[in-house]
């Protein structure tokens, strides 16, 4: 038996018709049941919906097989004990830092700056790189609200259309990541099911 981590939310509705390319279908909708394991129309083949961020803790112990998750979890749990497969070129975006309206273009290198983020990983490496002193202060959500009542001097946030930010009276700077959903593996489960795993990449491969 195989199992494939699936991240809920957003990331599903993109994930579903992928699967379905590729032959494989969900007997129950992940949407409506208040199930966690889903069996599929393979008798070798389940999934499991779960939250986007869970997604490479299952794979990395073994939990799950497989796991279809965006880039931005990947880099915020590190890749331990987990192979990247394949760009599935679903859930396209960018992890952007982004300042109110009115602080665009102010010098940032001079002084130790405020950050509000949920990828707490990412913005320190994106930040030591810049050499810009930055204390980050981790969020769970609604990032955009921090620089609008003084907790942080910016965000690091994914940005897909622009209009969150734009709604906020917030500007995206630069560019801290390109995003997009990823296949991942067990590094064990490579191995042991090499054959299965092989014949579904390259199904998903033809299908991007
Ligand atoms: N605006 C967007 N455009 C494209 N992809 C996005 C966008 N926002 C989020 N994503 C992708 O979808 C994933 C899950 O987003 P979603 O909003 O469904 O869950 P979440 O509530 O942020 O995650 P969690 O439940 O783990 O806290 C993100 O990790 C990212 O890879
Ligand atoms: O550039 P845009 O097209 O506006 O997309 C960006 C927004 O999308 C994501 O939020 P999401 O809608 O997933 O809500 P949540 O993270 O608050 O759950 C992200 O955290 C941004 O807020």
């Amino acid at each position: 038996m195989i199992t494939i981590a699936l991240s809920k939310g957003r990331i599903l509705k993109q994930t579903l018709p992928l699967l379905e390319k590729v032959g494989i279908s969900l007997l129950d909708d992940p949407f409506t049941s208040r199930k966690l394991i889903f069996a599929t129309n393979h008798d070798d083949l389940q999934c499991v919906v779960i939250r986007a961020t869970d997604v490479p803790t299952y794979v990395q112990f073994g939990a799950a097989d497989l796991g279809i998750v965006g880039k931005d979890g990947l880099l915020e749990h590190g890749g331990e004990g987990l192979a990247e497969l394949l760009d599935l070129k679903i859930a396209q975006c960018r992890l952007m830092t982004a300042v109110p309206a009115a602080a665009v273009g102010q010098l940032r290198h001079d002084k130790r700056i405020r950050v509000a983020t949920k990828y707490v990983k990412s913005a320190q490496r994106y930040y030591q790189a810049q050499g810009i002193q930055a204390e980050i202060i981790k969020l769970y959500g609604a990032m955009e609200l921090a620089p609008l009542v003084g907790l942080a001097d910016e965000i690091v946030d994914l940005v897909e259309t622009g209009s969150t930010l734009k709604a906020n009276n917030l500007v995206a700077q630069d560019l801290v990541a390109d995003i997009s959903c990823r296949l991942i593996a067990n590094a064990a489960s490579m191995r042991v099911q090499h054959k299965m795993i092989a014949k579904l990449v390259d199904q998903l491969a033809e299908h991007i």
